[in-house]
């Protein structure tokens, strides 16, 4: 079951080559953040479900086989149909000897911190050296009123955390949403399974509302009602069931982003089809901004193509799509004038400080970007080539990759890291030369 390797996801560097424009139709692989709501959700029913179209990555390969080390479902990744099996033991969840690792995958881990809360035991989560320095706290705070021991083993707020299980009571709780909704996401998917009813406080304004909405949204395909009051107030009613089935998950707009700038900044047309109108996806979001910026997009029920245009700078508040900022630096790297990306402080926190990165990479290009904590201001210009470092961060090896396909001579180092969430990537950039 095993899928073809690229070589290029174990290349030290990589050099893009040029093209002179685009028209062409790109597969991009399955929503990450559905397939991990989908895998948590299919690891608490007591049915089994089966994930199609499923994003088969670092992340969700890790969260897959996360969930089955706590005994109450096993897990079978079919590479060739990309589909995901979750299927019920019979079994309680057990907290698991071994530790879990689950490498750079951020959402995962927050998720199996409220999981691991219903298992017996104590479990212990872990990730690489970034991940230990991503924060938890607020999760780990709101699990205390609700009955659980979650604490972070080094005492700073980040993995390694240990996860008292068993106990998951319910009741009321607050959480701060200013650092990240995936704790929200969290509560969300666990407190189903919570001896009472839970309810989720929010004690401030909530960054990235639309990835809650896409919870909400999985929740519901699985039968799961939840109460809300806007984003202030969510209560999960205690006593429901996850339906099993069929999950059939839509294409990934971050990882859409890239082939978007890529017709943004190369002119002519790309589309992706399989989303549309309907997706709940927040970061579908770019492709206005992207119509805003001078680019000429079309979004029917199943599809959505970008046609570029004459590109100018905008001011633009980014906090519900954090993912297609460092797409949205590039772009505007090639924009006329300049471009300010505000409400980013969640960047600072994800699998590198992407604020600094994107900085620092699009200077070594030649572009002028002014860095502040929370924002950036890309002044529009002629990029050069440069040796792009990306932290291993895949997002920012993506998005310098669609530069290099404009500007001669991008190097991008550890071009492998593309595998935390689009393992074909450089495999879609290829279909781009292909002119269709
Ligand atoms: O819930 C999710 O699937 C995600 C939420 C976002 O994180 P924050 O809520 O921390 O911004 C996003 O950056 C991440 O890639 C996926
Ligand atoms: C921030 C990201 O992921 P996570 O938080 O799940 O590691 C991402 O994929 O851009």
């Amino acid at each position: 079951m095993t899928a073809f390797q690229d070589p290029r996801l174990s290349a030290e560097r990589l050099t893009v080559e040029t093209l002179a424009g685009v028209d062409s139709d790109v597969a991009v692989l399955g929503s990450k953040s559905y397939t991990n709501r989908a895998i948590a959700i299919a690891s608490l029913a007591d049915e089994p479900t089966e994930i199609r179209g499923a994003l088969i990555s670092d992340d969700t390969v890790y969260f897959a086989n996360a969930v089955a080390q706590f005994g109450h479902v096993t897990t079978e990744i079919d590479h060739d149909t990309r589909t995901i099996h979750v299927t019920p033991t019979g079994k309680p969840m057990k907290a698991p000897e071994a530790e879990v690792y689950v490498g750079a995958a951020g959402t995962p881990l927050r998720f199996l911190i409220s999981l691991a809360a219903l298992a017996e035991g104590t479990t212990t989560i872990n990730g690489t050296a970034r991940m230990q320095e991503r924060p938890m706290g607020d999760l780990l705070a709101a699990l205390g009123p609700l009955g659980v021991d979650a604490v972070a083993v080094r005492g700073n707020g980040s993995p390694p955390i240990q996860v008292t299980g068993g106990t998951f009571r319910g009741g009321r709780t607050e959480i701060s949403g200013a650092v990240s909704s995936q704790f929200t996401s969290s509560l969300l998917i666990s407190s189903v399974k919570a001896e009472q009813d839970t309810e989720i406080n929010l004690v401030d304004d909530l960054v990235s509302k639309p990835y809650v909405e896409m919870t909400l949204a999985s929740l519901a395909a699985a039968g799961i009602r939840v109460e809300r009051d806007g984003y202030a107030r969510f209560t999960v009613p205690a006593g429901q069931f996850f339906k099993g089935g069929q999950v059939t998950v839509e294409p990934d707009a971050s990882g859409m982003s890239y082939f978007l700038a890529a017709a943004a900044i190369l002119g002519g047309r790309v589309t992706i089809p399989g989303i549309g109108t309907g997706s709940h996806q927040g970061d579908v979001g770019l492709v206005d901004v992207l119509a805003r910026m001078g680019a000429h997009a079309e979004v029917t029920e199943d599809s959505i193509t970008l046609k570029g245009g004459d590109l100018h700078g905008i001011d633009v508040d980014m906090e519900a799509m954090p993912d297609v900022v460092p797409t949205l630096a590039v772009v505007a790297a090639y924009a006329e004038g300049p471009t300010r990306i505000t409400n980013i402080a969640s960047l600072r926190v994800k699998e590198c400080d992407r604020i600094a990165a994107v900085t620092t990479e699009l200077r070594k290009m030649g572009i002028q970007v002014d860095e502040y904590d929370d924002a950036m201001t890309i002044h529009g210009g002629t990029p050069h080539g440069a040796v792009i470092d990306t932290y291993d961060d895949h997002r920012i090896a993506m998005c310098f990759a669609i530069a290099g396909l404009r500007t001669e001579g991008v190097v991008i180092n550890d071009p492998g890291c593309v595998a935390k969430s689009f393992p074909t990537f450089w495999q879609a950039v290829d279909s781009l030369r292909e002119i269709s």
